[in-house]
């Protein structure tokens, strides 16, 4: 597929207490599901971290944020700005039941976008989206601006919402693991039950 995959993993996991990226889920970790989720689909997978060392066992293309601290966009910005490709998906490290194939949908849709967002339930789902490799300048003035929530850059950009109502056509409907991100140990925990019966 003509589109990159990058994976943000430059958070504090402060809510988790470990690194919830590297947290076990059957035999493999987090950030492994994703990766051999992604690879499936996507030839290039970057991720952005700021701790290089402790993820070279994924043998994964690495950058770090420009803009170290400053949150999801930053890595979002750091990604995009690494990739050779004009589409991306970017992923959170903590959705271990993410669907490749609702990535490949929402690349398919970018062709007229900068970004392509769904919305699931009226929530929209920034960390799990698509994003131009274009929309890396509007990010770092955002950034450099101090506006650092993903609604600030989502709010400059030529967007294509994609409802579940649309989605559902490609039978895709288990939203609430499709877009489960753990965030807490309870979460770990749940993930790890739902885990069990795959
Ligand atoms: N590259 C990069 N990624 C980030 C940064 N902050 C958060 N992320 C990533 O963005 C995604 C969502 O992060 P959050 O869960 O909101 O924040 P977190 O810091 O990981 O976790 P908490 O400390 O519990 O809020 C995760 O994949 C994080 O790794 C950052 O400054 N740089």
């Amino acid at each position: 597929m003509k589109a990159a995959a990058i994976i943000l993993s430059g958070g504090k996991s402060s809510r988790m207490g470990v690194n919830k990226a590297l947290l076990r889920i059957n035999e493999k970790t987090n950030i492994e599901r994703i990766r051999d989720k992604l690879k499936v689909y996507f030839n290039e997978i970057i991720l952005v971290t700021n701790n290089p060392e402790d993820y070279s066992f994924l043998q994964l293309n690495t950058t770090c944020d420009y803009f170290p601290e400053m949150g999801p966009m930053a890595g979002l910005h750091a990604g995009l700005m690494h990739s050779d490709y004009d589409v991306n998906l970017v992923v959170a490290c903590d959705m271990p039941f993410l669907s490749g194939e609702l990535a490949v949908e929402m690349v398919k849709r970018c062709f007229h976008y900068d970004a392509v967002i769904p919305v699931i339930n009226g929530n929209q789902h920034p960390l799990f989206s698509v994003f131009k490799k274009t929309v890396a300048h509007e990010a770092e003035n955002c950034i450099k601006s101090g506006k650092l929530r993903m609604k600030d850059l989502i709010k400059r950009l030529n967007v294509l919402y994609v409802t579940e109502k649309e989605l559902e056509s490609f039978g895709l409907i288990d939203w609430d693991r499709i877009f489960f991100n753990m965030n807490r140990p309870e979460e770990y925990e749940k993930a790890k039950k739902w885990a069990e019966t795959e």
